[in-house]
Formats: C-alpha cells, structure tokens, sequence
C-alpha cells in the first residue's frame, strides 16, 4: 500500500478541508481537557491523532460525536460551519462516522443484522425493515470495500480483524445512509482499531483505509502506534494537555520528531539492567508440562532479576500463558512450582498471597473497577492489611495512593478522581503503582502498554526495571515486538503451543523476533 493520498500528495494546491476544528474548548469541572485545538482533515487523506494520555484526543471525538458538549469554538463540515452541541447523534448525519475501539458489535448478531440495526435507529422501532433492499446494501458495501465476509455470518465467527472492517463499513454504510453530504468526502473517525488486532492483520485494516481514501472520504485515526502511524497515515496532528502542539506531513517525519512533538522532549531510552546472575538458587516461578487450551507441555523458568517476554502470532498460546500461571485459568495438565516447590492448585487468591500477581490486558474489564476512585482502587490489595478491626485506616491508604500517583506520574494527580475517567494509559500507571505497592515477587504481564502513549510506557519500563533489580521476575506476554526489544532480557516464541524460538540480550531486535515468529509462514 503507498502512503501517500493521490489527493493530498499530488503537490496541487491543498483542497479545502472536509472537517476543520477551530479552538475547540472543554472542560470537566472547572479542569481544562481541551484548551482551544485546531485541526484540519482533507479529503483524500489518512490522518493520524497522536498525543499523550490526557492530552484530549477522546474529549475532542466525544464532542463530535455528540456524546460531550464543547464550551466553545467552532466546527465546519464541507465548509459549513456547525456549534456544539451536536445533539445524541453528534455529526453522524453531516457525514461523520466513528468506530470506537470496542466496535460496538454484539457476538450472536450477523452482519446483516448489525447493519440493519441502524436502519431501524433512523426509521424507529415502528417502521418494518425491508430485508431485502438491506442486504443488496450490505452486500453492496462489502463487495465495494472488499472486506470479504458473509451477510449472514454471525460476528462471533469473524476473525478480529474481519470484526474491525466491519465495524468501519457499518459507520460507512451508516453515513450513507443518513448523511446529506456528497458520498465522496465523508469523515471516518477510528479510535485506536488496531490494539486488540493480531499484528500480521493489521495491514488487512489498513488496506481498507486506503480504499476509502482512494474514494476521496478522509480517515481520522487515532493511534499510540507510532510505527503504524508513519505507515498508513498522510499527516499527524498532536494534542499536548489540550492544545494542539502541531500538524506535520507524514513523508519526511521521523518517529523521534513525532515523539519529539508528543511529549515536548527528546525520547529517553531506558536502560536495561545487567545480565541476571543465575546462582543455584531455583527459579521464583517454573512450569513443567503446563498444558492449557493452546499451550502444549509447555516448560519454563523464571529467575530473579530478569524480564521474560513470551509472543507469537494469535493463538499461538502466549495470550493465555500469564493467566495458566496466575491459576486464573486452570491447566489441564502439568505443575507449577514457586522457588522449586509445587503449587497445590493454583487459584488467583493463592497467588496474590505467594506475591504472585496479574496484570491483565483488558484493564477495563478485569483490572480495575471504574466506578471507584484512583485510591479506592489502588487500596483494593491492601484493605485486610490496613484494617483495625472493622475499620479501614483509609487516611493510610489515602496518603500511600497519593505516593503512588505522584510516583507514576498519574494525571490527574488526583487519587479522589473516578477511576473510569483515567485515560486509558493513567488507570494502567494506576494499576501498575496498586501492585507494586504489594512487593510482589513474580508479576505476570499481558500487553500491559497497550493503549498507553509513549511517555507512560517509558515510566512503566523504568518501573518493571528497577523492581527487576530488586530481584522480581517479569513475565510479559505480548505482541508489541518493539515492547520486547526495549523491555525483554529474553524472548520465548511460541508457535501452536511449543517453544518455537528463545532469543537473548542484543539478538532480541524487531526484525529477529518478526523472523522467528512468522518463520513457519516465510518458508
Ligand atoms: N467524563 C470525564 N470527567 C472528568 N474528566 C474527564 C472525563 N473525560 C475525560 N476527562 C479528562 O480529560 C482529560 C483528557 O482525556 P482524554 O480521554 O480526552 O485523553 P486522551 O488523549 O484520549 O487519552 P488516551 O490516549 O489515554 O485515551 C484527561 O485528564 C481526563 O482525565
């Protein structure tokens, strides 16, 4: 696919904006979250939104989408000038889409179904659904875009990425629906699609993106992935705390001046420690013959001071290997020994007593309770350790969560704030500071910086590191190569189950691990 839009980088005189935002201002209780950006998308381009955690890229599509209302500024669409608030349905029907990053998308549904659902929002529950007409335009869009799927396929049969197309067609097929707007030239919004996709399906996304822009609509995409921004976007803007700190043509930007314009600072390496010195001192955490629904007498070791990373393409069975570990999950078969001695039964409240502790990807889900506060949250693990008697010794555990905050650098700052409203890379700093605070021995990792934006991600590192030096063990399974190259002190492959591959020190770059893991499918 090329990077560059035949509109936007023919070098012919730049063609008005389909969406431009000007001075856009939004504020929660008196705290600023957008403080006046701007930002302008052509027709014809793929436009990345970069920008810390906090910095406002949500706020900012909230409000276009009419879930918050702007305290001021101006939006146009196609030259026509628009004032928030948008109403319940935000721009949709001036030719805005948005997929956010859950997809919005219900397993038992088929596709057609998903796509007819908005025919009975414009329609209301009372006006009958021509099925037929429905799937002539369903079947329309999927043969437009190429996406390749069944109307009738139900969504729990699609594979992840197949899930994501759809999700964009359905908010195409929604704009042409409903949108008075020429059907070239419409504003696809994507709220980061790609971090719960498998690696190697990425490019099928993206592929779509680029049909879309060949079609002359414009794609705002909303990324941490600066790799994947440099790939498929045109241009970038980025939001710094609020305000926009630029905009910058893709062609020519190197990833150190995006993350240069992210974070208003050189970006820092950290160091990984020195070589673990394995004295005869057994592993914290082993595994022997581990079996589980993918992984297949699996046997491992993890020592004191050292930083394991576990990948493989999806399904390969490293996405399950920290939950088998934790008991979260049970094994069909094999044991697991702490400091060379079994684990009767391995159950999660087992572990957190060994100091043995997950910190899973979906943190919306599993890690945190949003509708608690920072502290209440963070004191979650500590509530039978700080109790006296009946009561809690909340003044305790305020002044250790707000230690944790300002550790981690949790914006707000704020252990009273709701947990829910954390961007997503501050709930995960949150919950990292939560654990930490337990002194845990082994602490089990799955994708733990997803969705966090490069400054956090750099303090997330330098905390595993210097609790590695302390003598922890991490065991970090992802499919963020460039997490490993960073992080790892060494990388196991795993390939249907087995150990395909075990890279060490230097000879754990982007490009080896690539090569060991799709080794089967290169040959
Ligand atoms: N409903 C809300 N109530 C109070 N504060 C909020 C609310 N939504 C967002 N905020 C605050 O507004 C600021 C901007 O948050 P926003 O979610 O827009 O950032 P973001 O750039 O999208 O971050 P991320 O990359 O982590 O998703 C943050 O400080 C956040 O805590």
């Amino acid at each position: 696919m090329t990077t560059q839009s035949s509109t936007v980088g023919s070098g012919a005189a730049t063609p008005a904006p389909l969406l431009r935002v000007t001075n856009l201002h939004k504020a929660f209780n008196g705290v600023p979250a957008l403080r006046g950006v701007d930002i302008d998308v052509l027709p014809g381009e793929v436009h990345g939104l970069l920008g810390a955690n906090g910095s406002g890229k949500s706020t900012m599509i909230k409000v276009l989408a009419g879930f918050h209302d702007a305290d001021g500024g101006q939006v146009s669409i196609h030259g026509r000038e628009l004032r928030s608030p948008f109403g319940p349905r935000g721009l949709r029907d001036q030719g805005m889409g948005f997929v956010h990053q859950d997809l919005g998308l219900a397993p038992a549904g088929t596709v057609l179904e998903h796509m007819a659902l908005d025919a009975f929002g414009d329609a209301g529950a009372m006006r009958r659904v021509d099925w037929a007409a429905e799937r002539r335009r369903v079947n329309d869009l999927i043969e437009r875009f190429d996406v390749g799927v069944d109307v009738d396929a139900t969504i729990d049969m699609l594979t992840p990425v197949q899930r994501a197309m759809v999700a964009v067609i359905r908010a195409v097929g929604g704009q042409e629906r409903s949108s008075d707007a020429d059907r070239r030239g419409q504003i696809l919004v994507l709220d980061e699609p790609t971090v719960f996709l498998p690696r190697h399906e990425v490019g099928l996304l993206f592929d779509l993106l680029g049909r879309l822009r060949a079609n002359g609509d414009a794609v705002l995409l909303v990324s941490h992935d600066l790799d994947e921004i440099l790939q498929v976007t045109d241009r970038v803007t980025v939001f710094r705390n609020g305000e926009t700190a630029g905009t910058r043509a893709t062609a020519g930007s190197t990833r150190d001046d995006l993350v240069q314009l992210i974070l208003g600072a050189r970006d820092e390496h950290v160091a990984k420690g020195a070589a673990v010195v394995r004295d005869d001192r057994p592993p914290l955490l082993s595994a022997r013959g581990l079996t589980g629904n993918r992984i297949d007498n699996l046997d491992l070791d993890l020592y004191a001071g050292e930083v394991v990373g576990i990948t493989g393409l999806a399904g390969s069975g490293f996405e399950e290997l920290p939950e088998l570990l934790y008991g979260a999950r049970r094994a069909r078969a094999g044991e697991i020994l702490q400091n060379g001695e079994t684990v009767a039964k391995p159950k999660p409240i087992s572990s957190m007593r060994r100091g043995v502790i997950l910190i899973p990807a979906d943190r919306k889900g599993q890690g945190g309770v949003l509708g608690l506060t920072v502290k209440e949250n963070m004191s979650l693990p500590f509530l039978t350790n700080r109790a006296k008697g009946f009561r809690v010794d909340w003044k305790a555990l305020a002044v250790q969560a707000q230690e944790a905050c300002d550790r981690l650098n949790v914006v707000p700052p704020n252990p009273d704030a709701q947990f829910g409203h954390l961007s997503g890379g501050n709930q995960q700093k949150a919950l990292l500071g939560k654990w930490m605070d337990t002194a845990p021995s082994v602490m089990l990792l799955s994708e733990p910086t997803q969705g966090v934006d490069i400054g956090a991600r750099r303090e997330i590192f330098k905390l595993i590191r210097a609790a590695v030096a302390e003598g922890m063990t991490v065991l970090c399974a992802t499919s963020d190569y460039e997490q490993l190259v960073e992080m790892a002190d060494r990388v196991i492959v795993l390939d249907q189950g087995h150990v395909r591959a075990e890279l060490n020190g230097d000879d754990i770059t982007k490009d080896a691990l690539a090569s060991a893991v799709y080794a089967e499918e290169a040959s």
